[in-house]
C-alpha cells in the first residue's frame, strides 16, 4: 500500500510591507478563459471585480489553443457519448459526477462564448464546424481560425472585458501569496506589480473572496508546450495558504510537439491533435504506421496512449523523435485548416505539405491542482479555483482532448452562480510572520532539467529519489534578490517537489503516469488520489481512496 511522503518546501512568501494598499469585492488571479469568464459572470453581481494578471491579458494558454473546444453540439451526439469518452481517458480516475456536470453544461456554456462574439469556423451548410481528436468517439470539436480556437476565444473575451466598467484590470501584477483573516478563509492577497504607475512595486488587496484562475505549470519541464506565464504559482500559493492539491503527478505529455532539437528549451510548437484529426498519421523512421495496431482508434487514441508508443518506439530505435505524415492533406487543405501550424512549421524549415514533421512527447498539461467541489470552492474559506490550476474531477489521469477549454467556461460559470451568495465580510488579515525562504532564479534550469529527465514521461523509483534529492538541494540555496523570477522559481520548487513526491508513491502505471518500474495498472492498492498539503513549511503527500470510474465500456 502506499503510504505517505514528506518534503520540507518554502514557507509563506515575505513580501516587504505593501507600498500600496486597495480593496475590492472579489480579486481573479488570471486572465484566460477561466479568469475572465468568472470575471464575466461576476461583474454586476457582486459589487467591485478586479482582475490581476502578472503580464499582458492575453500571455495565459488560453491564447496558444489550437485543436479546439469539445462539446456535444453534433447531430446525434450526446452529453452520455463525451461523458464515456472522457471517463475512459480518464483512467479510472477522474470524479465522474464532475464529468456529468463538464458535459451536460457545456454545449450550453460554449453556445454563450458564442454569443458573446466569438467566431467559431462553419461548415459551408452554416453548420459549425466539429473535428475529431484523440480519444474521442465523434467529431465533436468546434475550431476558429482553422487552429487558432484559443487566439479567438481570447480575444473575444477580452473585448467583452473592455466593454465591461465594472470590471478593473491590473496587468503586469504577479500574485506572490493570499492574506489569511483569524479563521483560516481569505483576507486578501499580496501582490507585485511592476510597471503599472502609482501600484508599482509591492500592494496589498484585501477583499472578500479570490477566484484563482492562474493556469497550468509546464515551466516545471525545459520542454514544453505552455508559455512562459506557466509557472505553478496558482497552485503553489493556494497550497501555502492551505488549500489541497491532487493529481499533481497527472501530468499530460502532448504526443505530437515539435522536435527542434536536443538543444531547444522552453515553450516548443504544438502540432494540434485534430492534425491526426484531418487525416495525419505517426510514421517511425522505416516508414511504419506503428500505431496500428496499437489501439482500435489508432493514431487517434487517447494521448496517453500515443505519447507512450511515440517514445517507447523512440527509444527502441534510439532516436530523438519519431515523424507526423501530413502530406497528403495539400497545400490547399493545410493553408485554409491549419494557418497557424503550417506558418510556425514553415519558419523552422519544415513544410508540412512535402516534408514529414519531426515530432516528440512534451509536457502540456497539468491534470491535477486545487482541490475543488462541484462548485469551484477549495477548502479555504473564500478560495475558489477555475481552469487549469483547479482539480475538479474531470480529467483524472488523462485529460481528454479539448476539455481543458470547456472545464474553464462551465467551472468559472458555477463558481459565478454561488459566490455572490457565499461572500464573507471584508476580515482584518492576520499579523503572519513570514519566512523569506526563496530560492534564486538561477536554480530553474537546473530544476528543469530534473523534473525532465526523471519525473518526465517515464519514470522509475531510483530516477524520482534523484530528482527528489537534487530537488532537496536547490531548495537550500538562498535567493539574493526578491523579485518576479525568485518568487516564480520557488513556486516551481514546491510544486516539482510534490509533483516528484505523488509520482514516487503512486507505484503502477496509469494514464499519463507511467513507470518503467510498475507497468502495470493496480486498482487494487491505487485506485484513489495522492493529496497533497503543507502545514508550517512541510508538505505531506497522502493517499486517498476512491473507487475506480471508467464509464461504460
Ligand atoms: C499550445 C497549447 C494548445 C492547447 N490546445 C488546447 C485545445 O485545443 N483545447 C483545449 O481544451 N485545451 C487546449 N490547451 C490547454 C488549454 O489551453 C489550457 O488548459 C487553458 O487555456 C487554461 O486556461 P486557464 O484560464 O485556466 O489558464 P491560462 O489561459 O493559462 O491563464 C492563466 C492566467 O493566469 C496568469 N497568472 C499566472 N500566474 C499568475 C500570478 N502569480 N499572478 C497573476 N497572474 C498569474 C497568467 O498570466 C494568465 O493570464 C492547450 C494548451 C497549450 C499550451
Ligand atoms: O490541439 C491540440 O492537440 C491540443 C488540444 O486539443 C488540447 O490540449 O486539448
Amino acid at each position: 500500500m502506499p503510504v505517505a511522503s514528506v518534503r520540507r518546501v518554502p514557507g509563506r512568501l515575505l513580501a516587504p510591507d505593501p507600498g500600496w494598499t486597495t480593496t475590492a469585492d472579489v480579486v481573479v488571479i488570471g486572465s484566460g478563459i477561466a479568469g475572465l469568464t468568472a470575471a464575466l459572470r461576476l461583474r454586476g453581481e457582486v459589487g467591485k471585480v478586479l482582475v490581476v494578471t502578472k503580464d499582458v491579458l492575453a500571455a495565459g494558454s488560453t491564447q496558444w489553443a489550437q485543436g479546439g473546444i469539445a462539446a456535444a453540439l453534433g447531430p446525434g451526439d450526446t452529453p452520455h457519448e463525451h461523458e464515456v469518452d472522457t471517463l475512459v481517458a480518464g483512467a479510472g480516475a477522474c470524479d465522474r459526477a464532475a464529468v456529468e456536470v463538464l458535459v451536460t453544461e457545456g454545449p450550453d456554456a460554449v453556445r454563450e462564448l458564442i454569443a458573446l462574439g466569438t467566431n467559431f469556423d462553419h461548415d459551408p451548410d452554416g453548420e459549425l464546424s466539429l473535428t475529431r481528436e484523440g480519444g474521442h468517439h465523434r467529431d465533436r470539436i468546434a475550431h476558429a481560425g482553422g487552429d487558432a480556437t484559443g487566439a479567438e476565444i481570447q480575444r473575444a473575451l477580452i473585448a467583452a472585458v473592455e466593454q465591461a466598467p465594472e470590471i478593473e484590470v491590473i496587468q503586469h501584477a504577479l500574485a506572490v501569496d493570499l492574506l489569511l483573516a483569524e479563521d483560516g478563509g481569505v483576507a486578501g492577497l499580496t501582490l507585485h506589480v511592476m510597471g503599472e504607475g502609482q501600484r508599482d512595486g509591492v500592494g496589498a488587496v484585501l477583499c472578500r473572496a479570490v477566484v484563482l484562475a492562474s493556469g497550468g505549470l509546464g515551466q516545471v519541464f525545459s520542454q514544453t508546450t505552455n508559455p512562459a506565464v506557466s509557472t505553478g504559482d496558482g497552485m503553489a500559493v493556494a497550497l501555502r495558504a492551505g488549500a489541497v492539491l491532487r493529481d499533481l503527478e497527472f501530468v499530460q505529455f502532448h504526443p505530437t510537439v515539435m522536435y527542434l532539437g536536443a538543444e531547444s528549451r522552453g515553450q516548443q510548437p504544438l502540432i494540434s491533435e485534430a492534425v491526426r484529426g484531418e487525416g495525419a498519421f505517426l510514421v517511425d523512421f522505416d516508414g511504419n504506421r506503428f500505431m496500428q495496431g496499437v489501439h482500435e482508434l489508432a493514431d487517434l487514441a487517447p494521448r496517453d496512449v500515443v505519447a507512450k508508443a511515440i517514445m517507447r518506439r523512440m527509444l527502441d530505435s534510439d532516436h530523438p523523435h519519431m515523424w507526423l505524415d501530413a502530406r497528403h492533406l495539400g497545400a490547399a487543405f493545410w493553408e485554409r485548416r491549419f494557418p497557424t501550424i503550417l506558418a510556425t512549421c514553415r519558419s523552422h524549415g519544415v513544410d508540412p505539405v512535402t516534408d514529414l514533421i519531426p515530432v516528440a512527447p512534451a509536457c502540456h498539461y497539468a491534470s491535477g491542482g486545487v482541490v475543488t467541489d462541484l462548485w469551484g470552492r477549495s477548502n479555504v474559506p473564500g478560495l475558489y479555483a477555475t481552469g487549469e490550476v483547479a482539480c475538479s474531477g474531470v480529467h483524472g489521469a488523462n485529460r481528454l482532448a479539448s476539455n481543458s477549454l470547456l472545464e474553464g467556461l462551465v467551472f468559472s460559470r458555477r463558481i459565478a452562480t454561488v459566490l455572490p451568495a457565499e461572500l464573507r465580510p471584508l476580515l482584518p488579515p492576520v499579523d503572519d510572520p513570514r519566512t523569506p525562504d526563496l530560492v534564486p532564479g538561477a536554480v530553474r534550469r537546473e530544476l528543469q532539467e530534473v523534473m525532465t529527465s526523471q519525473v518526465g514521461v517515464l519514470r522509475s523509483a531510483d530516477g524520482l529519489s534523484d530528482a527528489g534529492r537534487l530537488l532537496d538541494k536547490l531548495a537550500g540555496v538562498p535567493a539574493a534578490a526578491i523579485d518576479q523570477e525568485s518568487w516564480e522559481t520557488t513556486n516551481l520548487l514546491t510544486i516539482s517537489g510534490a509533483l516528484a513526491d505523488a509520482a514516487a508513491l503512486r507505484e503502477e502505471t496509469r494514464g499519463s503516469h507511467w513507470r518503467e518500474d510498475f507497468p502495470e495498472r493496480d486498482d487494487v492498492d491505487f485506485a484513489g488520489h495522492f493529496d497533497v498539503v503543507m502545514s508550517d513549511g512541510v508538505c505531506t503527500t497522502e493517499f486517498v481512496p476512491a473507487p475506480a470510474t471508467d464509464g461504460d465500456q
